[in-house]
């Protein structure tokens, strides 16, 4: 193959295990045939001080990072950032990350979507009384810790059967329903406009008898990702055959990851899907996460490399369309020209229409 004439530089700002699961050989080398360079940032030291990247790739969080983003943005306005952290931030709190479901306006014709029924408590108190939580959460509930950032912590769940189950739990916590869905999850891969749908493992039915054991709850952490042999270790993680599982409608759940990635303005994320077997086609939300394990999507390597390709030759283009810290000047630029505003200000993020790439908007 030729070399390429132009090369861009992606920065990526990674913890150790999730540098070791996304930067493989195999993407650095199909990414550096293509002219991309992935670059990793050394996040102890000063990010202005690094570079220069065409593109910044991130999953590290806190104050002193998104200040460090910023000045990097100030001082090399060219530069993506990809994604913002305001965005990425709604994702580390269960309630704000699912609002977001409830506001996408999808037309689908015989099936249903939504999310399960639940409430933050942030009293003891509250947590212990039932009675207090208003209408519509009964057992068994998932309590899920509020915050979703990325620790070991924010992924420690407890399956509650009923009132005795509550005593183990410490608020602020988030009491979803449990809903059963034939212990099959599906995740939901999104890589800008790419949608990837696979099967997992989930948690097994819940019966009505388990409801009346004497066992309050059942903990456990990261169910999808433990491997076979750690799942039927467990009394609870029986073998479910993945392949007679019915996927979900593909055209459901495209527009579901596209409206969602127009509501939260993220390009790089996965959604967790359930399939509500009291109703069978009602689908529902129950986890969204920022830069998921994009290795174990098939294909990874293409996906991602293609992604990069698109967002940096739009930017050389003038044609970004990235509601990300650096572009959003070019982006307002483009609203104005072509009227379709988000309510925000900001810009859908789908790619241009046929009609828009033919007439390149100057910057
Ligand atoms: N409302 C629900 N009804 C049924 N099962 C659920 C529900 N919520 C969660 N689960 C099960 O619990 C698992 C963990 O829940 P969730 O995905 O919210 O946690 P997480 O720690 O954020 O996961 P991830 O590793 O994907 O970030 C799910 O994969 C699913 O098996
Ligand atoms: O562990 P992996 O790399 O595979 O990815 C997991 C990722 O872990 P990491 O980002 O800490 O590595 C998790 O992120 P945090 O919630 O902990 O931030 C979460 O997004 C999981 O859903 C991902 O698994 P997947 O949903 O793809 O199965
Ligand atoms: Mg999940
Ligand atoms: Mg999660």
């Amino acid at each position: 193959m030729a070399e390429p004439t132009r090369r861009f530089a992606v920065g990526y700002a990674l913890a150790p295990k999730k540098q070791q699961s996304f930067i493989q050989d195999s993407l650095v080398n199909l990414a550096r045939s293509r002219g991309i360079d992935l670059v990793r940032i050394d996040v102890e030291k000063p990010l202005v001080e690094q570079g220069p990247f065409d593109c910044v790739l991130h999953k590290v969080s806190g104050e002193d990072w998104t200040k460090q983003l910023k000045e990097y943005s100030a001082k090399n306005p060219t530069a993506l950032v990809i994604d913002s952290p305001e965005a990425i931030e709604r994702l580390h709190n269960r309630i704000s990350m699912l609002e977001v479901v409830n506001e996408l306006e999808i037309e689908a014709e015989n099936e249903s979507f939504g999310i399960p029924k639940q409430i933050v408590i942030y009293e003891s108190e509250k947590l212990l009384d039932p009675s207090s939580w208003g209408e519509g959460v009964k057992f068994p509930v998932i309590a899920k810790p509020l915050v979703a950032d990325g620790s070991a912590k924010s992924h420690k769940m407890s399956l509650v059967f009923n009132r005795e189950g509550l005593k183990k739990l410490k608020p602020p916590i988030v009491l979803q329903e449990f809903v059963n869905h034939g212990g099959v999850i599906f995740k939901v891969y999104v890589v800008g406009d790419y949608v990837k749908c696979v099967k997992r493992k989930s948690l097994p039915d819940v019966s009505e008898e388990k409801l009346r054991s004497l066992e309050g709850s059942l903990s456990f952490s990261q169910v999808s990702n433990l491997s076979t042999h750690e799942r039927d270790g467990g009394k609870y993680y029986k073998l479910m055959d993945l392949e007679e599982a019915e996927m979900p409608p593909e055209s459901l759940i495209t527009d579901i990851a596209h409206g969602l990635q127009r509501a939260t303005k993220l390009h790089l994320f996965n959604f967790d899907v359930i399939r509500d077997t009291r109703i069978g086609n009602r689908y529902l939300v129950i986890d969204i996460n920022y830069f998921p394990g994009y290795a174990k999507m098939p294909s990874y390597e293409t996906v991602l490399t293609d992604f990069f390709w698109d967002v940096l030759d739009k930017k050389e283009t003038g044609l970004c369309k990235l509601p990300v810290i650096s572009c959003e000047k070019k982006a307002r630029k483009l609203v104005n020209n072509n009227g379709c505003e988000g309510s925000d200000g900001s810009l859908p993020v789908s790619p241009p229409s046929r009609e828009e790439t033919e007439n390149p908007i100057q910057v």
